[in-house]
């Protein structure tokens, strides 16, 4: 195996020159394969309030500019452990939700195919679905922690099926979810009924509001958490709107209460060691955001997330 080729020198080139690419990555065109890709869904046609979303990927990207290549609370270089590569945007349909959901299944299909992990950069909730339905091909159902200070588990919104609100329900008919092992975190906020509640447990999800994040700690969440996902295969799903809009304003339906990134991120550190497959940041909305509040933070969960990618090593088909 060839030595992974890492980010553009930081000490060399300043971190403000040349073009936005993930944490200043090589493009995976130029790379040729890689163990873990970066990949952006510039897709906001789902959404129910603030658009904008579609311009997550580069404002993450840009935000990214600043990630350093040693990750001190994981004791990991993750670009150095593991070929990381930008795969640019799936460029989906931004006038039909149907088709655009059937080109980012097949994408992200085709980047796994030789044994890649992607972290994907949204883009709205809804492309977490064809995101979940690329891995089950692969793995079978799987076990997910969704962050977000939303459900996402509601029916339809105005009749529509595939929408930022309603990826989680439609990924349970689908039997694509291990129902054993899911679960939201940071959920709050008034909901439409009770029966969303009732809805989501009949699905089969657990939850551990922002407030159980605060009462309970970051310690003995992640404690609880790892007890029910055990060695499944993991996808974590991260709507940046689990943070509180004073850690996350750029986003398009925030909510007061939620968690702070310093909670987000340790518990996604105390996630190390879990079978992780997948995971995305969704409903980044530069539109919204001041001073790149929350598109730095986007990008260090992001980075966070390669991290712990990381730690398990280069895909089996590299090895
Ligand atoms: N941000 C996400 N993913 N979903 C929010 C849906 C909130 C609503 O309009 O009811
Ligand atoms: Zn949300
Ligand atoms: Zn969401």
């Amino acid at each position: 195996m060839t030595e992974p080729r890492g980010p553009v020198d930081s000490s060399r080139v300043p971190r403000f020159a040349g073009p936005a690419t993930f944490a200043r990555l090589p493009r995976l065109d130029e790379v040729g394969r890689c163990d873990v890709a970066v990949v952006g869904v510039p897709f906001d046609s789902g959404v129910s309030y603030r658009p904008g979303a579609r311009f997550g990927p580069s404002a993450v990207r840009e935000a990214s500019r600043l990630l350093r290549p040693y990750h001190p609370g994981l004791d990991v270089s993750p670009f150095a452990a593991v070929q990381v590569a930008d795969a640019g945007d799936i460029a989906c349909n931004p006038f039909n939700i149907g088709e655009a959901v059937e080109t980012i299944e097949d994408a992200a299909t085709r980047l796994q195919e030789d044994g890649a992990r992607l972290v994907t950069i949204g883009g709205d909730h809804t492309i977490a679905l064809p995101l979940l339905r690329s891995l089950a091909k692969r793995h079978g159902p799987v076990a997910m922690l969704h962050f977000d200070a939303h459900l996402d588990t509601w029916d339809t919104y105005f009749g529509a099926e595939y929408t930022h609100g309603t990826p989680f329900r439609r990924a349970v008919e689908e039997g694509i979810l291990d129902t054993e092992a899911v679960g939201h975190v940071g959920t709050r906020g008034p909901l439409y009924g009770k029966q969303d509640l009732d809805d989501d447990r009949r699905l089969g999800f657990g939850i551990m509001t922002s407030a159980d994040v605060m009462r309970r700690g970051v310690d003995e969440i992640v404690d609880a958490l790892r007890q029910r996902i055990g060695d499944r295969p993991l996808y974590l799903s991260i709507d940046i709107d689990v943070l509180d809009p004073a850690h996350a304003p750029g986003t398009g339906t925030p909510e007061a209460g939620g968690l702070t990134s310093r909670e987000l991120l340790e518990i996604l550190r105390g996630l190390a060691g879990c079978n992780l497959v997948g995971a995305d940041v969704v409903e980044v909305a530069p539109a919204y955001d001041h001073a790149e509040i929350t598109a730095v933070a986007a990008s260090h969960v992001a980075y966070d997330l390669v991290s712990l990618l990381a730690l398990s090593g280069p895909a089996q088909e590299a090895r």
